[in-house]
């Protein structure tokens, strides 16, 4: 008998373009909603879009959160239920959309997207990304009702924020190496669609380099537009795999020994060049990784991250400890090992 079966969850609508947050109302209101909103943002987010989201929506509430944590999920539930809110309005970077997505999980009810940042692809992902003491969950739960992607408001953002989202995408390419080899040595279920999808996007993100400038609104349009294609890669697979392997472990382990070090992007394009090289070594398809970093002004040494060369060499050889995720790091990369694969990558 076949006994196969999937469900992929997607966002309804995706408005990317020029001045679309005050088209918010518009695309909730095609959802058929019920209910007042409760809007869960993060400080500068806050300042920047906050009123003029509260200015379409009659009695909204909000709620400003420091930090991704199942205690900001936690409460962001309390204050839904309090004020009986019908759904959540994400605003910002990932880690208010994180927990947003978290929340409206818990609470039976969905949430908008409304990222400030081009600077991660989880503003469309089925995934949620939570530390937890040493450790960081990717959980599953619903992707946003609809995505709305102002590139006016994107293009205005901190240009780091814009390279950040570069660098999570081109991690694409290793991040689906991990995932191959771990279907091959683990019998790890793997989606064909999902992997070409996401390794698709990167190369076309790279193709497009020499359109992503400081200063050029299109630059947040080819870079939003990549996002969403890694999330949805994301939905199709069920899992974060698509977008998350040996790179990101090492970025979430950053996290944890050097908080606030460093954007999530940056993070996993360096750690990006290091897997790379475990992956390929001598045939150098690291450069490619670093020299597409290089080319869009995303980080590609310790030094340009901010972070020392021990806490570096630290990270890559407890990184296989984060989370249950089969990767080239398998059991463990020794001390010497980490040395010579960043010293060679230039990496420290
Ligand atoms: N669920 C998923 O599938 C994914 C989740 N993530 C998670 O997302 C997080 C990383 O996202 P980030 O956006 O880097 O984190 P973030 O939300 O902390 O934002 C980074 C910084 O940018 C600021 N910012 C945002 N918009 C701004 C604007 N327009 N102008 C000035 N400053 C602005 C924020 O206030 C914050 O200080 C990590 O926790 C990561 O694990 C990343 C990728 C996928
Ligand atoms: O950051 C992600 C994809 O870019 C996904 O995060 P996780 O590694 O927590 O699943
Ligand atoms: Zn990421």
């Amino acid at each position: 008998m076949f006994d196969k079966s999937t469900w992929i969850k997607l966002p309804r609508n995706v408005l990317q373009g020029h001045g679309v947050l005050d088209d918010l109302a518009d695309a909730v209101a095609e959802l058929y909603l019920s209910g007042n909103p409760l809007l869960v943002t993060s400080p500068t987010p806050e300042r920047i879009a906050g009123d003029r989201i509260r200015a379409q929506f009659d009695g909204i509430s909000s709620v400003s959160l420091d930090r991704a944590s199942f205690e900001s999920v936690e409460r962001v539930v309390e204050i839904a239920r309090e004020k009986d809110v019908g759904y959540l309005i994400a605003l910002g970077g990932g880690k208010p959309i994180d927990v947003a997505k978290m929340a409206s999980d818990h609470l039976d009810c969905g949430f908008v997207s409304v990222p400030t940042a081009a600077s991660h692809d989880g503003i469309v992902s089925g995934r949620s990304s939570i530390p937890e003491g040493d450790t960081r969950h990717s959980v599953a739960a619903d992707p946003p009702l609809a995505v709305v992607a102002d590139t006016e408001l994107l293009a205005e953002a901190p240009w780091e924020l814009t390279t950040a989202g570069c660098a999570d995408i081109i991690s694409n390419y290793t991040a689906v190496k991990d995932w191959e080899l771990a279907h091959r040595l683990k019998n790890v279920e793997y989606s064909e669609y999902a992997g070409a999808l996401s390794q698709m996007t990167a190369e076309m993100l790279v193709g497009s380099a020499d359109s992503i400038k400081p200063g050029l609104e299109e630059s947040a349009w080819i870079v939003t537009k990549a996002l969403v294609s890694s999330g949805v890669a994301m939905s199709i697979a069920g899992s974060s795999r698509p977008a998350s392997g040996a790179e990101h472990l090492f970025s979430h382990q950053l996290d944890r020994i050097a908080p606030g070090s460093a954007l999530h992007g940056h993070q996993v394009g360096v750690g990006s060049i290091l897997t790379e090289y475990f992956h390929s070594g001598a045939r150098g398809e690291w450069m490619d990784i670093r020299d597409a970093l290089s080319t869009m002004g995303a980080p590609t040494t310790a030094d340009e991250l901010g972070i020392d060369d021990e806490t570096v060499i630290e990270a890559l050889t407890t990184a296989h400890e984060i989370r249950d995720r089969y990767t080239i790091l398998g059991d463990g990369v020794s001390e010497d090992a980490a040395i010579e694969a960043a010293t060679i990558t230039g990496v420290i």
